[in-house]
């Protein structure tokens, strides 16, 4: 079997349909990522089995105007994740057509998007006339060489099969990203890693080694509705262990007891959290290019 796998980026204004679009394309299970836990970088929305193709969607923030210096590295944020894509998609609002902000967005594509694979998903189709679209799809596509252009209603799900067998056809040929049994919850395995990661970081303050990373290593649903999570705090060093589990293990107590608190609220249930710090002397090296990616390198699985 030749299996391929990649990155797609979404990108478009704030309201295109993006999150839709994703949950339609992934599955329900994404829906439960919020903005509520922000970082400038690049994070995994979803992943999407289409035949033996394995499509993983990285998030873009919309893009709008920057004004204030944390919109701007939102903003840079979406575009790093899209010049990392093996395929980029614009979403564009088929009623709204070129906005200013969608006129700003081409403008940029026009340097990040040169000789990369970008489409045209034109979005809530639901909304206008044939004709308008044709019109759009005709203007549009003289502003910018888009591979291809495709008409959708996210919410209806119009044309979204046609997207991702195309999406499938388009990444590399490649080993899965990831096992199969672990794409449903991972957003939710990266959120809570992340979670653990800035409690750390609060903690810790200067004294943080920086060459830390944090990995949620199994996550169980139990009958009685808590979930069970299991993550390793990986340091590059002996000296680092001693850091982060703190003066008789305070340090790690407390890591742990927050980042539970603000994982139980933010799934509503009860959490069972388990850390434990590993070293791991090379792990920067191997984890390097997810790690760009805002992505959790999981041992072994690449
Ligand atoms: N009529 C119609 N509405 C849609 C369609 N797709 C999405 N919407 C609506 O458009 C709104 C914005 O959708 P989102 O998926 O939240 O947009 P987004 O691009 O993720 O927005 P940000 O998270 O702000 O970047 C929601 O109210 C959706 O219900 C569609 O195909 N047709």
């Amino acid at each position: 079997m030749t299996t391929r796998a990649g990155f797609v980026a979404l990108i478009g204004e704030p309201n295109a349909g993006k999150s839709t679009l994703l949950n339609t394309m992934v599955g329900a299970k994404v829906s439960i990522v919020t903005h509520k836990v922000q970082t400038t970088r690049a994070r995994i929305r979803g992943v999407a089995m289409e035949g033996d193709s394995q499509l993983v969607f990285v998030d873009t923030p919309g893009l709008f105007q920057p004004r204030r210096r944390l919109d701007r590295a939102m903003v840079a944020a979406a575009w790093g994740g899209a010049a990392d894509a093996d395929v980029i998609v614009l979403m564009i609002e088929a009623h709204r057509g070129v906005t200013a902000g969608v006129e700003r967005i081409l403008t940029q594509l026009a340097e990040i998007g040169k000789g990369r694979t970008v489409a045209l998903a034109i979005n809530k189709i639901d909304r206008v006339e044939a004709p308008v679209l044709l019109g759009l799809t005709k203007d549009l596509n003289e502003r910018f060489e888009f591979v291809e252009t495709f008409m959708i209603s996210a919410e209806k799900g119009h044309g979204v099969e046609t997207l991702r067998k195309w999406l499938a056809e388009q990444v590399p040929e490649s080993p899965w990203l990831y096992p199969e049994d672990q794409i449903a919850d991972l957003p939710m395995r990266m959120i809570a890693a992340e979670m653990t990661r800035e409690k750390l970081t609060l903690r810790l303050h200067q004294e943080l080694p920086y060459q830390l990373t944090v990995e949620t290593e199994a996550w169980e649903e139990r009958k009685d509705g808590s979930a069970k999570v299991d993550q390793i705090i990986y340091v590059s060093r002996d000296g680092h262990k001693g850091i982060v589990l703190g003066h008789k293990g305070e340090t790690i107590k407390a890591v742990s007891k927050a980042a539970r608190e603000e994982l139980a609220e933010f799934l509503g249930r009860k959490v069972h959290l388990f850390l434990q710090v590993k070293v791991r002397e090379k792990w920067l090296e191997e984890a390097e290019r997810y790690d760009q990616m805002g992505l959790d390198f999981k041992d072994g699985n690449a």
